[in-house]
């Protein structure tokens, strides 16, 4: 698979694990539903599908993040969690209320949205890593749904034509997601090297993180399948 040549750089852990499961990686990032915002053939009513559900996904995925302030073991790293908190709160969620008032569909009516199964599967998933789990369980939880948009972004951004959904695209694309993206592979590198010292591959505890960040790459694959008009 060609994708680790081309992917930009998220620091070395996230590397690690997008490597261990190369296909579910690779089905996430390139669903037919990411090649139809490319191309713009996806249906718009199968977007706002998605963005109606991807809405909640962001209540509780800030939730998440909060809960990664709480499992934080020095300030820097509540400082990393919570400036993700305050940039899905305050900036990607704009995003999507923006969209959807053009659309005609108020902020009212995307809170009162009924979540689906595989939605509310995905983000207690990653919650319940959290809880069960240390601040690691969680961060490789939590990384599939950052690095994985910021890689469609990025991509989409270099190789999408004309489509209906340059804005989608240039989010996750632009500047500012990009810089998170990299923030949070520096925190994830750092909070391994403060855990687990220089070789976490050789630790019982590796497999368990791979396994975290495999099923949170499931559940995207699945969170892609809502986007039916
Ligand atoms: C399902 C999902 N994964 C990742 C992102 C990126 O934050 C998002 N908005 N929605």
């Amino acid at each position: 698979m060609t994708i680790t040549n081309t992917a930009p750089d998220y620091g070395q852990s996230f590397a690690r694990w997008r490597a261990h499961c190369p296909d579910l990686w690779h089905d996430y990032t390139h669903h037919p539903f990411v090649e139809g915002l490319k191309d713009g053939t996806l249906p718009r009513a199968a977007f706002l599908t998605y963005l109606r559900q991807d809405y909640l996904f962001l209540i509780h995925f800030s939730r998440a993040w909060s809960l990664a302030v709480v499992k934080a073991g020095n300030l820097a790293e509540m400082q990393a969690a919570s400036a993700t908190v305050h940039a899905l709160l305050h900036f990607e969620m704009a995003l999507h209320v923006e969209i959807c008032e053009g659309e005609g569909i108020s902020r009212a009516e995307l809170e009162a949205a009924e979540e689906a199964p595989a939605n509310m599967a995905y983000t207690r998933y990653v919650l319940e890593a959290g809880y069960s789990g240390d601040f690691l369980d969680l961060l490789a939880a939590l990384a599939p749904c950052v690095m994985g948009y910021g890689e469609i972004g990025e991509r989409l951004l270099r190789e999408a034509g004309e489509t209906p959904y340059r804005d989608w695209i240039e989010t996750y694309g632009g500047e500012e997601f990009q810089t998170l993206c990299r923030d949070t592979g520096a925190l994830i590198d750092r909070a391994m090297a403060d855990r687990l010292g220089t070789d976490p591959q050789s630790l019982p505890r590796w497999p368990v993180l791979c396994r975290h960040f495999a099923n949170a790459t499931r559940l995207e694959i699945g969170f892609w399948g809502l986007g039916r008009a």
